[in-house]
């Protein structure tokens, strides 16, 4: 049985906020959906019109969401294909080759399907867990089955009138699945658990998660969760918006009564003007490709992700199961379900500016992230051998020059421009599709004093220093 009342400082407003976000968040992903299938769009304010309880449910939303976690759990478990892996490994470059073959993990000789494998960070036991790598391969195989799906009839245009239904079930399973790993928290070892998440406080504890790493056999729940039916499930789903113009007109449909079936067509509403074509805009080409970037180089740079907070710091609770399981497919997702009630016109010469604005968001997300990675598997890979360092009193050494030099999070900084270039595409008529810009400003400043004070008790006055040379935290000479 697992000890209580670490003497971890409580994060989030303790209970009475962990408790206020269980409810806060579920009522504005609901209200985000709403609001963007409503005529006046408001960010501020109820929608309209509140839906039947009979709208935010459905046995069919149930069975498509149980088949969609049986797809993603059937690829995370399957081996990653010998071609795939040697074209993962040459695109990849030299780091993903050296990490697996010094592992041994990594033979394209052997045979045709192997499992490749990445290790995690060292755990307090000093053991270090391993995690499969085939995320990429998971997303195509899931367009692939979609594809398939579609052409052999299944009545995949119904998915955007079962959004509603879908967030219900999506936010039962993971109230549901956050009870059972609180449950199964009671049995791990104290090695186990995650550093904060044990406070005693049964909410507090349910919220934040307390196993770090809770595992069904080999199978590990948050790292599936973190990258797969959620992340997955957003550009499928956000795509699959992009095409319903398509659909719309295929079906012999106008706007008008595409609209009106999918509940947006009220007075007043602004969504009956410029989607005519029956081809996604360009504004929904532009969401939709940058949204697939991002959630392309997730999946193919998969094994970063072990090195980020969630998933070396964070237990697995309510935060993280509605997060990567609800919120993530059903927010991440507004801009599109916005331009999909909402069209907007957008010229050539905007679109261009906002592919740039993406573009260089992207250049100094993927870059920093990447130069840190590399760092941190060998700080004498040429890339980074050059750089400035600070060493700290763990062995371990902070970079002070390239990105982490500009500021102390580069990646959070590409990371919000790529989230405005996101919002531009639907215009300035409407302060919802920028509501993910302002919810990524407020979880990304809070993750960044999260995570100063976990460098703060590693490096002390060596995070002093780098503080002192690196004064700006995201945004060079602003904050
Ligand atoms: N789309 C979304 O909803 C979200 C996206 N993200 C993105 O996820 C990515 C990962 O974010 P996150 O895990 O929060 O944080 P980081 O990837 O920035 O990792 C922070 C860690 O990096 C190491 N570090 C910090 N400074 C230096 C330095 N100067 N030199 C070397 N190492 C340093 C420290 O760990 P150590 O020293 O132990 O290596 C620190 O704890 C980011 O790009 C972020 O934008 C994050 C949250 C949500
Ligand atoms: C307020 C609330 C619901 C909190 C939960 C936050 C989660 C939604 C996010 C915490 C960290 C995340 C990361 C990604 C998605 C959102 C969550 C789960 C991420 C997988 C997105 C893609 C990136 O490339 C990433 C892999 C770096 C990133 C990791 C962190």
């Amino acid at each position: 049985m697992a000890p209580q009342g670490s003497r971890a400082p409580l994060e989030f407003g303790g209970p009475l906020g962990a408790a206020a976000l269980m409810l806060l968040l579920p009522a504005t992903m609901f209200h985000l959906l709403l609001a963007a299938r409503s005529g006046p769009a408001r960010l501020l304010g109820l929608p309209p019109h509140l839906p039947a309880p009979e709208a935010l449910w459905s046995p069919a939303a149930l069975l498509l969401w149980l088949t969609w976690l049986g797809l993603q759990a059937a690829l995370y478990l399957l081996p990653a294909r010998k071609v795939w892996t040697c074209l993962r490994t040459r695109v990849g470059g030299g780091l993903r080759v050296g990490l697996s073959e010094e592992k041994g993990t990594l033979n394209p000789n052997q045979s045709p399907l192997c499992l490749q494998m990445a290790e995690g960070q060292e755990l307090k036991d000093k053991s270090r867990l391993r995690y499969p790598i085939n995320g990429f391969q998971a997303l195509v195989l899931t367009a692939l089955s979609v594809g398939l799906g579609v052409s052999a009839g299944l009545p995949l245009g119904m998915l955007t009138e079962m959004l509603l239904p879908l967030a219900s079930v999506a936010t039962l399973t993971a109230f549901i699945f956050s009870l059972l790993l609180y449950l199964k928290a009671l049995m791990a070892p104290a090695s186990a658990l995650a550093p904060g998440g044990n406070s005693g406080n049964p909410i507090y504890d349910f919220f934040l998660g307390r196993e770090l790493n809770p595992r069904i056999g080999s199978f590990d729940c948050k790292y599936f969760c973190e990258l797969r039916p959620g992340l997955i499930g957003w550009v499928c789903w956000a795509c699959w918006a992009g095409l319903s113009g398509t659909w719309a007109s295929r079906r012999g449909g106008t706007d008008e009564q595409f609209l009106c079936r999918a509940g947006a067509h009220q007075p007043g509403s602004a969504g009956t003007g410029s989607r005519t074509s029956g081809s996604p805009s360009l504004a929904m080409w532009l969401v939709n490709g940058f949204q697939l970037l991002y959630v392309g180089d997730a999946l193919w740079h998969e094994e970063a992700v072990l090195t980020t907070m969630d998933i070396t710091h964070d237990g697995f609770g309510f935060m993280l199961a509605f997060g990567d399981l609800a919120w993530v497919p059903f927010t991440y997702s507004l801009q599109a379900q916005f331009l999909l009630y909402h069209p907007q016109p957008l010229e050539l010469p905007m679109a261009s500016v906002i592919c740039l604005v993406n573009a260089v968001g992207y250049y100094i997300f993927r870059g920093a992230n990447s130069q840190k990675n590399t760092f941190r598997k060998n700080p004498s890979d040429p890339r980074v051998a050059g750089l400035e360092t600070i060493a700290t009193a763990t062995g371990r050494q902070l970079l002070v020059s390239g990105w982490w030099g500009m500021v102390r999070h580069p990646n959070y900084l590409g990371d919000l421009i790529m989230a405005l270039a996101w919002s531009l595409p639907c215009g300035v008529s409407h302060l919802l599709p920028y509501f993910y810009l302002l919810y990524f400003t407020a979880l990304l400043v809070h993750r960044e004093a999260r995570d100063e004070q976990q460098c703060l008790q590693k490096y002390g006055l060596a995070w002093r220093e780098y503080c002192r040379r690196v004064p700006y935290r995201i945004v060079p000479y602003i904050y």
